[in-house]
């Protein structure tokens, strides 16, 4: 059941008014990224907090969708899923206020800061972060459906969370298909996505597994020697992306277990956060 919200009133007690923020109470810095529906912007809240403001694209996303991601925001916190401070709903467009990530996304962090690779240490940390973030997305019925490295964040001392709700949605009671057709990033979606949408926390599993490739090599694109239609293919026909070289044999085969066909062979987030978690020390 999606958490609709259709107009003003059903939204202010969505949010009530601890979660409402004042736009004067904001100060507006520099563009942080920009996609197709929505621009982030760096600012302060009350002259004092770092603040991430995320501003919808006037009229080319319809609100309730982007403040679906908020009330999701709202209800599911954890410390490794971006944290919401509040909403801005009143005087124009809305915005979404959520704490500042100091070292943007995850993938432009880790194409800029290349020698983290040979840290094994540290990407294996990352990876513990993001699973960690994820095992709560799937004990509370979440499924993200767009798990990247583009869609995870870094702050101060190599913390990692999960953000980028946007395409958030709680696990389907009956078969789920979504408006097929709709934009998916192909590279990172298991064939039962491609073919029927049907997505689950198995789906996740599978984006992770390409989040994992992605880390240990160095946030290059997926099946780079292919376009999209040919990864598909690729995929379809039993091929996996390759063993990056600094990758631990251990934490491949994780990848590949994440890539069975069959949703039910691969593992949860629990199974492969107790994996990782066993490697920490050296034993990969
Ligand atoms: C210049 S680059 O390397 O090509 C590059 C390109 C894109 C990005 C990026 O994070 N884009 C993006 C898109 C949508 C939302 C978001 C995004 C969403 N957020 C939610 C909470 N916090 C953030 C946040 N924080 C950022 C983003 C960028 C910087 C920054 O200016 N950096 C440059 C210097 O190195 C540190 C990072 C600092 C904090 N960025 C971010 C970061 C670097």
């Amino acid at each position: 059941p999606a958490l609709l919200v259709s107009n003003q009133p059903v939204l202010s007690s969505a949010f009530d008014y601890k979660w409402q923020i004042d736009k004067s109470e904001l100060s507006f810095g520099k563009e942080l990224g920009s996609g197709e529906f929505k621009r982030v912007v760096a600012g302060q809240w009350r002259n004092k907090v770092d603040v991430a403001i995320k501003m919808i694209k006037e009229d080319v996303m319809n609100e309730d969708d982007f403040i679906e991601e908020a009330i999701l925001m709202l209800k599911f916190q954890h410390d490794n899923l971006v944290k919401l401070y509040g909403v801005c709903i009143r005087q124009g467009p809305v915005y979404i206020i959520t704490e500042l990530m100091a070292n943007g996304c995850l993938l432009q962090y880790i194409r800029n800061n290349q020698h983290l690779v040979k840290k094994t240490g540290i990407i294996l940390d990352m990876a513990i972060q993001i699973s960690d973030g994820m095992k709560f997305f799937e004990q509370s019925g979440l499924i993200h459906r767009d798990l990247a490295a583009r869609n995870c964040l870094v702050g101060d001392r190599n913390i990692v969370k999960v953000g980028g709700f946007s395409l958030a949605r709680f696990v389907p009671d009956d078969e789920y298909t979504a408006s097929v057709g709709a934009k998916y990033a192909v590279k990172w979606s298991p064939p039962e996505v491609i073919t029927h949408a049907r997505f689950s926390s198995k789906s996740d599993i599978w984006s992770y597994g390409i989040l994992l490739w992605e880390l240990w090599s160095g946030g290059k694109t997926p099946y780079p020697a292919f376009t999209n239609p040919q990864a598909l293919d690729e995929v379809s026909k039993g091929y996996r992306l390759e063993k990056p070289k600094l990758c631990p044999s251990k934490v491949y085969d994780l990848m590949k277990r994440s890539w069975q066909k069959n949703p039910s062979d691969r593992p949860s987030f629990a199974v492969l956060l107790d994996s990782l978690k066993a490697m920490v020390g050296g034993d990969y």
